[in-house]
């Protein structure tokens, strides 16, 4: 078999995370790497759990705990195995001070009080998907600490609001593992090569397209939704557009980002505040897609925007192509 320059074999592998977080590091004077570790370190850990995703069927990984977390939903095992994977990388990173998780009701000390980061995460994120092989994910937010350094993290350190994020990012745990992130410069994507163990850049500064025709939301829910939602909803299927919708925040999210479209999960009768968390889903995902150039709304007001009272309160949240977002909350506005 002749290799020829075109031949996939041929190419040269592509910037790993590794080295791009590096190169990424040397661009600020004032960085110290500490915030380069943490990433790693969260890097780190999605490895793992894209291993242990995999083979789930093989070490009965799959099915419940039998127990409910803070939100009164039934823990499945990946649920608590990432959740474990996370702090444990964490605490042995040495760069998180403290963690908030879905699947704890409060904060998660790392006994590294000289840390300077607090990291917010939903270890993983399409629980319903799990035992179905479908996609799921990982979903972070990182902030610096406001509490001195070496003094124990407080409940502030994870309240600052959507707009003092250092860092947010997902893993998607699909046909591909994928790392996507940003530190409030552009969005970058990175899939994972388990045959080198290295996330390699894949999709390098990731744009949303300003329109388009896909639409995701859970339309079993119609009934409950707002008046104004149906008749939008109504507009999306006499315009044809195509309905997709996975049930994992984190692959309905990157579909769209990549290809154009609008995620909606409204506020409804049985959850009037929406049912996503805003720590550790919608903020992260708003940053993520406001670098990408998408819109992001709770309906009222730019979701960055919203200030956080507690630590696992919910929030309506529309967001995506930046015309089809505006189209929505006009229908909203009338
Ligand atoms: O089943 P529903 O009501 O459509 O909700 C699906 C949504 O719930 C979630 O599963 C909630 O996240 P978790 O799985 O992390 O709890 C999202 O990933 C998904 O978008
Ligand atoms: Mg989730
Ligand atoms: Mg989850």
């Amino acid at each position: 078999m002749e290799i020829t320059t075109s031949h996939p074999l041929a190419l040269p592998v592509g910037v790993t995370l590794d080295r791009y977080i590096m190169n990424r590091q040397t661009a600020f004077a004032y960085a110290t790497g500490e915030l380069s570790q943490l990433l790693r370190d969260i890097a780190l850990a999605s490895k793992i759990i894209h291993r242990e995703v995999n083979r789930a069927g093989l070490i009965d990984l799959t099915g419940g705990m039998g127990v409910e977390n803070v939100q009164g939903e039934s823990q499945q095992k990946l649920d608590v195995i990432a959740n474990i994977r996370f702090i444990r990388a964490l605490k042995n990173g040495g760069e998180a001070c403290a963690l908030l998780s879905e699947e704890d009701e409060e904060i998660i000390y790392t006994g590294n009080n000289n840390g300077k980061y607090v990291v917010a995460i939903d270890p993983l994120d399409g629980s319903s998907n799990i035992d179905v092989n479908v996609s799921i994910g990982t979903i972070f937010s990182i902030y610096r600490r406001v509490t001195p350094v070496g003094t124990l993290p407080q409940r502030e350190d994870f309240l600052q609001g959507g707009q003092e994020q250092v860092a947010a990012g997902y893993i998607l745990y699909g046909s591909s593992t994928i790392l996507v992130y940003t530190t409030g410069c552009g969005v970058n994507g990175f899939t994972y090569d388990y045959s080198l163990g290295e996330f390699i850049l894949s999709h390098p500064d990731i744009k949303s397209p300003e329109d388009g025709t896909i639409y995701s939301c859970n339309e079993g829910n119609l009934e409950q939704y707002d008046s104004s939602i149906q008749s939008y909803l109504a507009a999306c299927r006499q315009q044809q557009y195509t309905a997709r919708y996975i049930g994992s925040l984190v692959a309905d999210f990157h579909r769209n980002l990549l290809k154009g479209g609008i995620y909606l999960y409204p506020a409804t009768t049985k959850n009037p505040n929406g049912k996503l968390r805003l720590l550790y889903e919608c903020y992260p995902l708003a940053f993520i897609a406001e670098q990408a150039g998408c819109k992001i709304s709770d309906g009222n007001q730019p979701v960055l925007d919203i200030i956080p009272t507690d630590f696992h309160q919910r929030s309506p949240l529309f967001m995506g192509a930046p015309r089809m977002v505006k189209t929505l909350l006009d229908y909203m506005a009338t």
